[in-house]
Formats: structure tokens, C-alpha cells, sequence
């Protein structure tokens, strides 16, 4: 029997204690706050924007709604963000992706402050990543982490093999797995014999975005594996990177999908605001 990562629970947990600092915070006259950005009114992003926004209702974080109709220009959005930059009572600023095809997503991700960048997609926050700086972590890593730290997994000297190198799930994910002294290999489109280079993992992050794609074939018995995937199938049922059924029994643990990483992309949204606001209150 393998343990099923109950992403839901340690998001949930993650949520309590974090709803208890706040609460601690504004007694001592700290508060915190996080502009969301929404470009266009594309279904997927519209329960992502909302479930941010219930989130930070229920933790006690102020959230601020631009909701843009889809024509906005590039201009328009660039001088938001640069209003929200300049605003001392917000502490993160994110757009949410994707953004219309008429705009230039790098530009919009460089223009938010790396102070308020609680998305961590800055270059930024992507390059203190790699240097050990302070600075915000992209949520879905950071998620994964947490998960494997609350489920008693050890990270350090295991053979960790992540599938995907986004800039941000598969690159932030492998810095993450260095920085806790993980072995670390980065597999992609080009990789030679991806099937044995998964096979020796102790720690498996699928982010290759094909469903069901990883079955027990890519995995050895006992390893750890983390899926990243979200697919939707025609009856609208929701799987993973990875064959969960086939894969189950043969591993030692698994996140399930949904309800494994999901969770924890806005669990870890909600850590980044309050870091925010306690760095800019020098906390
Ligand atoms: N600015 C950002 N844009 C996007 C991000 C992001 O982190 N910042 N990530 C994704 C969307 N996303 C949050 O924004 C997100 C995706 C999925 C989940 C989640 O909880 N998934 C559930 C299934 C939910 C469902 O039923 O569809 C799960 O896996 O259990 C949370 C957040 C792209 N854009
Ligand atoms: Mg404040």
C-alpha cells in the first residue's frame, strides 16, 4: 500500500496556520493585501482568481479584484501594475495566466515589483532562487516541497528526477530540490531515454503535460512520485501526467489528481503574501 499525499489536508493545515499569523499580525497593526489581475474572462482562470479570493478571505488577507475586459492594452495593464508597485497598502501583485495573445506576458511578469512578485516569476525572484537570495518562490515548487516536508519524506542525497523545465514549475522545482540537496536530473523533449532516466528516481516530478503518460513502466519500486499535471477529459473527469491506477501500488507514495499539488499552488500564494508583508514591515 502506498501513501496517497493528501494535498487537500496539508493545504488546508498550511491555510489554518497561516489564518492564525495574520490574525496575530493585525494585532500588532499589520495587515496584508494582495491585488489580483485578471485579463479576459477565460473560465479555468475565472475559479482560479476566485478560489484565490476566497482563500485570502478566509486567512484574514485583503484581496484586491482588477477584473480587464479582454481588449485591454498592454499599456493599460503596465500602468496598473505600476500604480499597485507605488501602493504601500499592497503587498503582492499578480497577473493571472495565461494573459490574451495580444500581450507580452515576459513584459508584464518584469514590470511587477520583485518586492510584491508573490508568484515568484520575476527573473528576479528566479535567479535569487538559484543564488540562495531572499525572494519569492513560484507556488507550485514551493507547493511540492511542503508536501513531500509534511509527509516525512527526506529530500536530501535522493536521486530526483523532475520531467519538464517551464520556467515555472520544472526549473523553480529543480533549484528547490538542489537547495535541499537532492541529486537532481532535468528531463525535457530532447532527453535520451527518458523512460530508464525515470526508472532510477527515488523522487519522480511529472510535469510533462500529456495525461496519463507516466505508468508503472517509469517508475521503481518504492519511489515517490509527484504529479504536476491537470487534465480535463470529455467527461470532464480530471487525471494527471500520471497513470495514477497503474502507478499506485508499485510506489511508496503519490499525490493524487486532483487533490495532490493543486491545492497547494494557492496554500503557498498565501504564504508568499504574508512574507510580503512582513518584509515590507521588516519583520
Ligand atoms: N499568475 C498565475 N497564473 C497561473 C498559475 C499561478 O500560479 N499564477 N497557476 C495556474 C492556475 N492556478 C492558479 O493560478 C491553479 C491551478 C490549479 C489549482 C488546483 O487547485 N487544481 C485542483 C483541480 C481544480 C479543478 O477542479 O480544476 C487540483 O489539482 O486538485 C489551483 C491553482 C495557471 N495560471
Ligand atoms: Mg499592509
Amino acid at each position: 500500500m502506498s501513501l496517497r499525499i493528501d494535498g487537500k489536508k496539508i493545504s488546508s493545515d498550511i491555510k489554518e496556520e497561516l489564518k492564525e499569523q495574520v490574525k496575530q499580525l493585525k494585532e500588532e497593526g499589520v495587515s496584508v493585501c494582495l491585488a489580483v489581475i485578471q485579463v479576459g474572462n477565460d473560465p479555468a482562470s475565472s475559479v482560479y482568481v476566485n478560489n484565490k479570493k476566497k482563500a485570502c478571505a478566509y486567512i484574514g488577507i485583503e484581496s484586491q479584484a482588477y477584473e480587464l475586459p479582454e481588449e485591454t492594452t498592454q499599456e493599460e495593464l503596465l500602468a496598473l501594475i505600476d500604480r499597485l508597485n507605488k501602493d504601500d497598502h499592497v503587498n503582492g501583485i499578480l497577473v493571472q495566466l495565461p494573459v490574451p495573445a495580444h500581450m507580452d506576458e515576459k513584459e508584464i511578469i518584469q514590470a511587477i515589483s520583485p518586492a510584491k512578485d508573490v508568484d515568484g516569476f520575476h527573473p528576479q525572484s528566479v535567479g535569487a532562487l538559484s543564488t540562495g537570495e531572499p525572494g519569492f518562490v513560484s507556488c507550485t515548487p514551493a507547493g511540492i516541497i511542503q508536501l513531500l516536508k509534511r509527509s516525512g519524506i527526506s529530500i536530501d542525497g535522493k536521486d530526483c528526477v523532475v520531467v519538464g523545465r517551464s520556467n515555472i514549475v520544472g526549473k523553480p522545482m529543480a533549484m528547490l530540490l538542489l537547495r535541499e540537496n537532492g541529486t537532481v536530473t532535468i528531463c525535457h523533449s530532447h532527453t535520451k531515454n527518458l523512460k530508464e532516466v525515470c526508472q532510477r528516481a527515488d523522487i519522480l516530478v511529472a510535469a510533462i503535460g500529456k495525461p496519463k503518460f507516466f505508468d508503472e513502466s517509469y517508475v521503481k519500486d518504492g519511489a515517490v512520485v509527484i504529479d504536476v499535471g491537470i487534465h480535463r477529459n470529455a467527461e470532464n473527469k480530471l487525471c494527471g501526467d500520471v497513470d495514477y491506477d497503474k502507478v499506485a501500488d508499485k510506489v511508496s507514495a503519490i499525490t493524487p489528481v486532483p487533490g495532490g499539488v493543486g491545492p497547494m499552488t494557492i496554500a503557498m500564494l498565501m504564504n508568499n503574501c504574508v512574507e510580503a508583508a512582513l518584509r515590507m514591515n521588516n519583520r
